[in-house]
């Protein structure tokens, strides 16, 4: 057996990939995913399976014409009519590889194939010398080889690699393994098997128990020099090992591992999203490596932390798999240090009051909405400049309606310079819940605007977006703006129309300008 240091990436995303419920490549996507595979520089590229559909047979085929660098495999049965088809679709292949299979569990040779395990065998046996013919590079998989019987799969083993295959597939077919347990079987396996030196051992691992990854890296440690695997993981069921998590665990732990690949890191990320949007499914937010969580700090004790020394909660740098996001996330659990850090990077020099204020009030958004973001923190720190001295305040707003009430609106209001503050309550009924509102700040300031302009806009993107209102409201032949923000766009538009009444009040006598633009 081989103890190269290198380890071989077989990559099946084309094929086992495929086989993820609800997914299906055409032609174009295959050879697209196929190219940027060649990019990150997986060695082997399993296409797909020939004699699947006529459609299939194209895409390996024109995976096999295009994809120049990788080795291109072709999935088949044992049986010839498989292999004739696998060995036409990868004619073109500037290094072809068939890939044929048949089941060796007791479950699966009694119950699915109805056959004996000698029959089994000599179809092995079979499969493996017709592939010969037509490429040097054959590959041997015995499909649900966990479960099977070692003395049995070491025979049989035996007898594939001396009909000429060149790697030997030990699958977890059903993800039934752990990892010390598969570790042990690998090495039963090799050491059952006289003539492996002659061949690569090479391991498959579905992720039913979730343990692929782990059980993949048990298998090397045992002498394994090949991991099949796929971009995000995608497979049959809960899928297969996924090649970035394999890789980067090699990288990172080499100490452990001491094994290399050929992959190129900095295209981990760009062909994680690639499989993503071909293959319509989306990567889970805390998948490790490409999930849009991987690098993400939320609390402000970790974003403290990386931003004085990234490696205090970063074990991996982003940027080497290409991900150049900003990881600093900001939500309800960040801290000064992130805020200040985030707005500097905006362009704000604040003043260590305004900083104080912005902090204060972003605590309060955040509170109300899952993320800030920049054009949040942009709303925030632009309305914090524009602060200019209130006369009433919204301390609360209740509203009530719907399709057979009469919207009905309570407001309390805070007047006065802080010294001498003044609480003021009101109720009204109105056409609709902003009407009901506006009556109730009315009565409640005792001033009388007249409104000639509402318009009401999302400013930040997102289920909790922030609503923005502007408002014109006249008062003695005079025109004032009035803006609103806020997640609820009632509040937003109390917020608003309060502004324009504070603007009126502020401009006392009235400059009698025409309008008061913010
Ligand atoms: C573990 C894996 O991921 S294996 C790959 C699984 N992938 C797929 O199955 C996707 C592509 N498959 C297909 O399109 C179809 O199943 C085809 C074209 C391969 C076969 O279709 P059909 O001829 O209609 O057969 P069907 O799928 O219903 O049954 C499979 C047949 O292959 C036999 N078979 C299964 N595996 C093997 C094998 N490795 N070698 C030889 N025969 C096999 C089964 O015993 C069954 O034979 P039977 O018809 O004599 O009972
Ligand atoms: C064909 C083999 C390699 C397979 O996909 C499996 O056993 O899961």
């Amino acid at each position: 057996m081989s103890q190269s240091k290198q380890v071989v990436i077989f990559d099946t995303t084309l094929r086992d990939g495929e086989q993820s419920p609800g997914v299906s490549l055409n032609l174009h996507d295959k050879i697209e995913i196929g190219m940027q595979l060649a990019r990150l520089g997986v060695d082997v590229i399993e296409a797909g399976f020939p004699i699947a559909s006529p459609g299939d047979f194209e895409a390996v085929k024109a995976v096999a014409e295009k994809v120049k660098g990788p080795i291109i495999a072709g999935l088949a049965r044992a049986n010839k009519k498989d292999i004739d088809r696998a060995a036409e679709a990868l004619r073109a292949a500037e290094h072809a590889r068939i890939h044929t299979f048949i089941a060796t569990s007791d479950i699966h040779m009694r119950h699915k194939l109805r056959m004996e395990p000698d029959q089994v065998l000599e179809a092995a046996v079979e499969a493996v010398r017709y592939a010969k013919t037509f490429t040097s590079d054959v590959e041997f998989s015995a499909e649900d080889a966990f479960r099977s019987d070692v003395a049995f799969l070491c025979r049989l083993f035996e007898q594939v690699i001396r009909a000429g295959a060149k790697t030997i597939n030990i699958p977890d077919t059903v993800g039934y393994a752990t990892p010390q347990e598969y570790g042990q079987f690998i090495r039963d396996i090799i050491n059952g098997t006289p003539n492996i030196n002659e061949a690569i051992v090479s391991v498959h691992c579905h992720n039913d128990l979730g343990l692929a990854v782990a059980n993949s890296l048990a298998a090397l440690e045992a002498g394994a020099r090949q991991l099949e695997c796929t971009v995000n993981g995608i497979g049959e069921r809960a899928g297969n090992a996924s090649l970035e998590e394999l890789v980067m665990a090699l990288y990172t732990r080499y100490s452990i591992y001491g094994l290399d690949t050929k992959i190129n890191k900095s295209e981990i990320y760009r062909s994680s999203r690639l499989v993503s949007n071909l293959t319509g499914m989306a990567v889970q937010a805390n998948k490790a490596i490409v999930g849009k969580n991987a690098f993400a700090h939320e609390s402000g004790i970790h974003q403290d932390g990386v931003l004085k020394e990234r490696s205090t909660y970063e074990i991996m740098n982003p940027k080497m798999i290409g991900i150049f996001e900003n990881n600093i996330v900001l939500g309800k659990h960040s801290g000064r240090h992130a805020f200040r850090e985030r707005l500097k990077e905006l362009g704000y020099e604040l003043s260590d009051e305004e900083m104080q204020k912005a902090f204060l009030r972003f605590k309060m958004l955040a509170d109300r909405k899952r993320e800030i973001t920049d054009a949040d923190l942009a709303v925030l720190v632009d309305d914090e400049r524009r602060e200019e001295p209130e006369a009433f305040v919204l301390d609360y707003l209740q509203v009530t309606s719907g399709t057979t009430l009469m919207p009905t609106a309570t407001v309390r209001l805070v007047s006065g310079d802080g010294s001498t503050n003044k609480v003021i309550s009101a109720s009204a009924h109105g056409d609709g819940p902003v009407d009901a509102v506006y009556k109730a700040i009315d009565q409640a300031t005792g001033t009388s605007v007249k409104l000639t302009h509402y318009a009401i806009a999302a400013i930040t993107p997102g289920e909790d977006a922030q609503g923005e209102v502007s408002v014109r409201v006249e008062r003695d032949g005079c025109i004032y703006t009035g803006r609103g923000v806020d997640t609820d766009i009632i509040t937003a538009s109390a917020k608003a129309y309060l502004n324009g009444i504070n603007k009126s009040i502020n401009d006392n006598p009235p400059s009698r300008k025409p309008d008061r633009a913010i």
